[in-house]
């Protein structure tokens, strides 16, 4: 279990994070979900010590990590960093990391044969597909048989078979017991693979839900209309909790608050056409970006523009 309660970092003036708190529990895939800049990597050094927190606590199975005896025992990381000798084989950079840290030889053969590296393993790691190095990366996460497992981005660049793969392989860690925790900045990758979000926005926390929920709070709530007297009908329609925004197309309405069945039962009582009347799930990247909106730091995503002209 992770543990971070009202964790501040700052960097000179720079608010890093800002009290921050939230608990990842063991048994599930927990995915740490921000726009880029909104803390996530601060947030998992600090958890894995290689940061202080300025102000707050993180413990790692109640201690902080570096109160562990066996750390690597405790957590197991891939963070963004990824120091590998081109030259060297798969097998001598983890044989490198094993002997290090006193975990016996056989784990790297093991550790290699989980993540579906042993027919390469001899091979120098300078030559691996992006996709076969966050494998080699998880390899070396996992070499301590950890309980607690942070992985920054792990599905980064990982192609549709990866992706399913690692799927796999997480999902198999959490039904261990273990705490797995894995961060990204796209809902689209992490609702492929985590059951639970932390949802972070400069540095401070806008949800911790489930992903199923944030699908069910997402889904069928808009409405697109299209009307030839799209005018009359915004007016008609609008009422308190109802929003009428205007399409893609003109003649378009996107209407939230109202069912298709009301919308087209008042339009006819009012005796105006309606050639279309369609309700949309609201996708993910939907929820999140509104979701996000405001804590975008590096300006609007094409994504972000575009839905807001759209809605306009
Ligand atoms: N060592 C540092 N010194 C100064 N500022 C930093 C440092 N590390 C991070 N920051 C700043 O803190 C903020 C949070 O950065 P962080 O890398 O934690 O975000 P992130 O959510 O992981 O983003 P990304 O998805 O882009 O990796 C950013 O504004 C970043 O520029």
């Amino acid at each position: 279990m992770i543990v971070v309660e009202h964790v501040t970092k700052t960097y000179g003036t720079k608010t890093a994070v800002n009290d921050l708190s939230f608990t990842v529990n063991p048994g599930v895939v927990t995915g740490f979900l921000g726009p880029n800049g909104a803390g996530k990597s601060t947030t998992m050094r600090m958890i894995v010590g290689l940061d202080r927190p300025t102000l707050g606590s993180v413990q790692v199975n109640g201690k902080p990590y570096a109160d562990h005896v066996a750390p690597l025992h405790e957590v197991g990381a891939l963070l963004e960093a990824r120091a590998i000798h081109p030259g060297r084989s798969a097998y001598n950079h983890l044989l490198a990391l094993a002997t290090t840290t006193g975990i016996p030889r056989r784990r790297v053969s093991e550790v290699l044969d989980l993540v579906g590296l042993s027919t390469v393993g001899r091979k120098r790691a300078g030559a691996f597909s992006l996709g076969m190095g966050q494998r080699l990366g998880i390899a070396a996460a996992l070499l301590g048989d950890p309980e607690v497992v942070i992985l920054d981005e792990p599905v980064n660049g990982l192609d549709p078979e990866g992706i399913v793969w690692i799927r796999n392989l997480l999902t198999s860690l959490a039904d261990e017991g273990r705490t797995v925790f894995i961060s990204s900045h796209l809902i689209s990758e992490i609702a492929l693979v985590a059951e639970h979000l932390v949802v972070v926005g400069r540095g401070q926390l806008i949800a911790d839900t489930s992903v199923a929920e944030m699908r069910r709070v997402a889904s069928g709530v808009v409405v697109q209309v299209r009307s030839p007297r799209a005018g009359d009908l915004a007016r008609l329609l609008l009422d308190d909790g109802v929003t009428v925004e205007t399409g893609a197309e003109p003649g378009d309405l996107r209407v939230t608050g109202l069912a298709a069945a009301e919308i087209g039962d008042r339009a006819l009582a009012a005796g105006l056409p309606v050639h279309a009347l369609i309700p949309t799930e609201v996708s993910l990247e939907e929820a999140f970006m509104k979701l996000t909106h405001d804590s975008v730091e590096y300006g609007q995503t094409d994504a972000t523009r575009h839905l807001e002209e759209v809605s306009r």
